[in-house]
């Protein structure tokens, strides 16, 4: 595991300790311990079933609108408790923003669609501004300059998927989360987002759970591998294999499972 104990709590934006999750009594990721570096990529990778999307949904409490879904153990977000009692939900939302598997843009304009969750948070600024600003960062704005007023869903899917990251900008989060962003678009598309999510990472954290790995090495700084074993109940429980740099995790990986993992010999 990396040395943390250099990185101070201005340096993280997020940390998992001993983090457990539980849908009703089954226990589907347990003991996860994870720091997430400001203005970094991580990458979460792994086989299907262990648990990338379900840690991922702990870091905005997404998982808290998943009734069966419980939560042991401490995230801090910038070293505070984003569990304790006082966290309103839906402001830590806000900064910690989230963009899905499928583009998912509101059946508004293309302006709307940014303006809209920017407005209903008493943004006071020059909208026609942060509108410009928010495609101008999420790499859509020349394609979209000329047609603001068209539906968001008369667009391409990666310029939906595009639009739907410009949406979560302007709400101006310090954090976006991704759940495979790119999986249901095509390779130029796909190429796009990562530019986009480079240039991002300037101004925000990100976290990504992808699928391809070739994505993950092109785009992260560390990436995360998580992997299921079996349990005595006959289920199986996704856990943390190993976390460091992206290029150590492909090319001088600890485990051997994740030498095999990366390498295409399962999963
Ligand atoms: N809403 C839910 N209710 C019950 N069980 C769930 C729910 N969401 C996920 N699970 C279970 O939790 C475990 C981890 O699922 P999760 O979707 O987090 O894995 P993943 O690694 O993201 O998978 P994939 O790569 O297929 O998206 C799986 O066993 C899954 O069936």
């Amino acid at each position: 595991m990396l040395n943390t104990q250099a990185l101070t709590s201005t340096d993280v934006a997020l940390r998992a300790e001993n983090l457990n999750v539980y849908y009703g009594s089954t226990l589907a990721v347990r003991n996860v311990d994870l720091h997430i570096p400001r203005n970094e990529i991580i990458a979460f990778i792994g086989p299907s079933g262990c648990g990338k999307s379900t840690v991922l949904r702990c870091f905005n409490r997404m998982n808290d609108l998943i009734a069966s879904c419980r939560v042991e153990g401490k995230i801090t977000f910038h070293g505070s408790d984003i569990y304790a009692k006082q966290v309103d939900a839906v402001e830590l939302r806000r900064r910690i923003g989230m963009v899905f598997q499928k583009p998912n843009p509101f059946p508004k304009s293309i302006y709307e669609n940014v303006a809209w969750g920017a407005r209903i948070n008493g943004y006071q600024g020059d909208m026609d501004e942060l509108v410009e600003t928010s495609l101008r960062k999420a790499a859509v704005w020349d394609e979209v300059k000329d047609k603001l007023k068209q539906s968001g869903l008369s667009l391409s899917g990666g310029q939906q998927q595009r639009l739907c990251i410009a949406r979560t900008i302007a709400i101006q989060p310090d954090v976006i989360l991704m759940d495979e962003p790119c999986s249901a678009l095509d390779p130029i598309s796909t190429i796009k987002i990562e530019e986009t999510m480079q240039q991002l990472k300037q101004d925000y954290t990100i976290i990504v759970v992808t699928h391809n790995m070739q994505q993950a090495s092109r785009v992260s700084d560390r990436t995360a591998f998580y992997n299921a074993e079996a349990t005595d109940k006959g289920g199986k429980v996704g856990y943390l294999v190993e976390y460091d740099h992206t290029e150590v995790m492909f090319n001088n990986p600890r485990e051997q499972f994740t030498r095999d993992y990366v390498s295409g010999r399962f999963g």
